[in-house]
């Protein structure tokens, strides 16, 4: 075997401190180590160019390195002060929005030209649409609860009963969050201190993740914009249940929030997993009901707690509008005929579409039930006609129903962040759709599937984005494709 050429400038686990000089998709700050043996190039997620920081290379190659952030030594002079508290879920949280969208449509084009092979991409851009609310735009939000917390002046791991989101570049370690942090509910996020003194009085016992043991996991909370409520689910461990009163608990959660609290969900999660829904276990009705409504466009949507529900409702409904006008603008390949809404989670798209189509027939394909199950609930809700929804996987439900081969005008595709599968794709292609409108969480993915789509025959006629995830390296994307 050939040995593998090293590089000369840094090693795996070696600790830098770094001046970001540039920004490149995801949120990847880009440092350069130069000296008399060259340039080297090393990558930092979540920075900002102009950030001085320290971080430790995690891999690296010949020609550059990947590294995990530590701590920002020195923030970036387009950096103001805000009043949250910092967490890492908005690393650019300290960034004016106009510059964030700058580095966001930037590094998005240089994704389509680089990995989709789209080279007149600037030519191609619609808009980017903003978030109508820059802050507090969340409507959903996971609080972990983890027995090792982090004294950031001694800069040590001590064993604390935390509350919060896990301390930046860390699986072990909680960070307790003492206030608003700019992004979901301010009430919620002010009183979380309390429900943590609360859970903690009980003497039952945090997650401890390295001993993979604890009581309290996760405190997950799920707020309407339409109707101002929120719907809380608490996730724990069986050990100790008999010890705690789940009533007790939600009478103190109405205590805190009085009527807006719409209801409390009890989940059970003994897989040693990270995650807060488990593949076993059991979730439970504690207080009030299992679900909140949303409004978007004038239409319902009850949802539960496991459904997909889009995170920036009132941003969702700027890039629903979006969709709608792409696939409206050719009216005829959407009239008097079958509209496909792949991903289609609880619904809403095709719904929207239904409503403002003319004799349109929606069909929804989602792989989880319970999206599904809301989905023809939202449709009865809403008294919209027309509509059809399987639970499936798409690459399946597309072998079942070949009957929709040359006949379709339109499908709006919204896969999740991994993007469409390449078998999946390729039926997709099969079906001869005149137009696609293509929603993407990850452009990324969303642009490796256009270099397929182009090379199958299809145009990409415009992209828009939309900025649903201000603060954060995320950007969501509309793109529409079709064929002569
Ligand atoms: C980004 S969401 C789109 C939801 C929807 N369009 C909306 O705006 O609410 C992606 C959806 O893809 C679904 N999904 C993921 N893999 C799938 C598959 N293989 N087949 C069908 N649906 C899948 C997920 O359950 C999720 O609801």
């Amino acid at each position: 075997m050939p040995k593998r050429e090293r590089n000369k400038f840094v090693k795996r686990g070696q600790v830098l401190d770094i001046l970001i000089e540039d920004y490149a998709f995801g949120g990847k700050g880009i440092g350069r180590i130069r000296n008399e043996k060259g340039e080297f190039v090393i990558f930092v997620p979540n920075t900002l160019p102009g950030q001085f920081v320290k971080a430790q290379v995690k891999k690296s190659s010949k020609s550059y390195a990947e590294c995990k952030l530590l701590e920002v030594l020195e923030p970036s002079e387009d950096e103001v002060e805000m009043p949250f508290q910092t967490i890492p879920g908005a690393p650019y949280i300290n960034l004016p929005i106009d510059k964030q969208h700058e580095y966001k449509i930037k590094s998005t084009f240089e994704l389509f030209k680089r990995i989709g092979k789209v080279t007149d991409i600037a030519s191609k851009f619609d808009e980017l649409v903003s978030s109508p609310n820059t802050f507090h735009y969340r409507n959903k939000m996971e609080y972990g609860f983890s027995a090792i917390g982090y004294d950031h002046e001694k800069k040590t791991d001590v064993d604390e009963f935390t509350l919060g989101f896990k301390k930046r570049g860390t699986w072990w370690c909680g960070d307790n969050l003492n206030k608003d942090s700019g992004l979901f509910d301010a009430e919620v996020e002010n009183q979380l201190r309390e429900i943590r003194k609360y859970c903690e009085a009980t003497e039952l016992q945090p997650w401890h993740a390295p001993k993979k043991e604890g009581f309290f996991r996760y405190l997950v909370v799920r707020k309407s914009y339409e109707t101002n409520k929120l719907l809380f689910n608490l996730v724990t461990t069986s050990h100790d249940l008999p010890q705690f009163n789940l009533n007790n608990f939600a009478d103190f959660l109405v205590q805190l929030f009085g009527n807006r609290v719409a209801g409390l969900l009890h989940t059970i999660n003994d897989e040693i997993g990270d995650r807060t829904i488990a593949t076993t276990g059991s979730i439970q009705l504690v207080y009030g009901e299992d679900k909140i409504v949303e409004e978007l466009l004038g239409l319902n949507f009850e949802i539960s707690m496991k459904s997909f529900f889009q995170t920036n409702p009132k941003c969702a409904e700027k890039l629903y509008a979006k969709v709608i006008d792409y696939a409206l603008e050719q009216k005829d390949a959407v009239d008097n005929s079958v509209v496909l809404d792949l991903f289609c989670g609880t619904g809403t798209i095709g719904q929207i579409l239904a409503s403002k189509a003319q004799n349109t027939q929606i069909v929804g394909v989602d792989i989880v039930a319970s999206a599904i199950e809301d989905a023809k609930e939202n449709a009865k809700r809403n008294d919209i006609k027309g509509l059809k929804f399987y639970a499936a996987d798409v690459g399946k439900f597309l072998n079942e129903h070949p009957k929709y081969t040359n006949k379709l005008g339109t499908i709006i595709l919204d896969p999740a962040r991994a993007g469409i599968s390449p078998k999946t794709l390729k039926k997709i292609i099969n079906l001869n759709a005149k137009r696609l409108v293509y929603v993407s969480c990850n452009p990324a993915t969303q642009a490796r599937d256009t270099e397929q789509l182009i090379q199958a025959g299809y145009h990409l006629k415009k992209i828009s984005l939309v900025d649903q995830f201000p603060h954060t390296a995320h950007i969501e994307t509309v793109v529409l494709f079709d064929k002569k």
